[in-house]
């Protein structure tokens, strides 16, 4: 059974199309990267997953059943890129009114609290006011908040935003532990490199449509485009053949393009033939990054406003 099911979900403002009509599902266990450019409809698609929105139209089930916001929202973690902290709370007071307000008892609320601020050396944060943290501190402390009450759906809205390399490997391995676990996760983030590195499947939204929806590895292959590199002792010279074009040319290393009608064997025969020595040979994949402008090149840097008439 899907954790998510996304059908035909629209969301339309007098002035703008939101969200036109997205469908996707979200398995158990799936790290799930949400993608797309500023004014896509990321944050309007997550405020309808969350409950925030009503959708104008199409439907979203959850864990098999219709969605219902009342019922369901104990079960789902968000943690949005704006913080939703109090300020003037204490931090363990914080974390414990949160907790019991995801449905938590007051014993069990405590058990796990104490449990993540060992765990990521908080403890002394306890008496201290949120105003006293770094933005990154703060951003921990939105991440303990949304996990603790092990929820099923995880939607994360740029979580790594602010902190240092540790504590972003520190969220990253919790992530996959969740994951591990059974949750699924919603990543939003335009840290390409990000999603490349954490994220099994991913959906690209662009004007409040999905453009692409695949697993990283099947989306790579999808726009590859016949480019390899490969490590020689000596580059040979000239180097002239029908089988590749030469992209990029380094001592000991070349990037090559194959030809139409020509596979990677060729081009290990043509390099033999020249008596070179191979040391490596290896295809290259474009990056998300990559293919995330490719996709969205033409779109103007900032959305237009389009006029909805009903
Ligand atoms: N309350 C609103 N009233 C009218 N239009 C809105 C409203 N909220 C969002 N929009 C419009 O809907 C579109 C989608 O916005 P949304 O915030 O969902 O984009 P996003 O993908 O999250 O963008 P970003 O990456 O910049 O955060 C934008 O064109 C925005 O101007």
């Amino acid at each position: 059974m899907n954790r998510l099911e996304v059908k035909h979900l629209k969301k339309y403002y007098t002035s703008q199309k939101a969200v036109d009509d997205i469908s996707f599902t979200l398995a158990p266990g799936s790290i799930f990267g949400l993608l797309g450019p500023n004014g896509a409809g990321k944050t309007t698609l997550i405020r309808m997953i969350t409950g925030i929105l009503f959708p104008d139209a199409g439907e979203i089930i959850f864990n098999g059943q219709p969605f219902n916001p009342d019922r369901d929202i104990a079960y789902i973690g968000y943690m949005p890129e704006e913080k939703g902290l109090y300020k003037k709370m204490k931090i363990g007071d914080q974390a414990m009114y949160l907790a019991q307000l995801k449905g938590l008892s007051k014993a069990t609320a405590m058990e796990r609290v104490k449990h993540w601020f060992v765990k990521f050396e908080m403890e002394s944060w306890w008496n201290r006011k949120v105003e006293d943290l770094s933005k990154g501190m703060q951003q921990k402390l939105q991440f303990v908040t949304t996990v603790l009450n092990d929820p099923k759906l995880i939607i994360l809205d740029e979580p790594f935003s602010g902190l240092d390399p540790v504590n972003s490997n520190l969220i990253k391995d919790e992530i996959y532990q969740l994951a591990k676990n059974g949750s699924s996760i919603i990543f939003s983030t335009h840290r390409m490199e990000q999603v490349e590195e954490i994220c099994d499947h991913i959906i690209l939204v662009n004007k409040g449509q999905k453009i692409l929806d695949g697993s990283v590895t099947a989306v790579k292959q999808q726009f590859k485009e016949n480019i390899y590199a490969i490590g020689l002792e000596q580059n040979p010279s000239p180097i002239n053949s029908p089988v590749f074009e030469v992209i990029n040319n380094k001592p000991h290393q070349l990037l090559l393009k194959i030809n139409e009608g020509y596979k990677p064997n060729d081009v290990l025969l043509y390099f033999l033939q020249q008596q070179a020595a191979i040391q490596s040979f290896h295809e290259i994949l474009p990056s998300l990054s990559e293919i995330f402008i490719k996709l969205v090149e033409g779109t103007p840097l900032t959305r237009q406003f389009q006029t909805v008439t009903a």
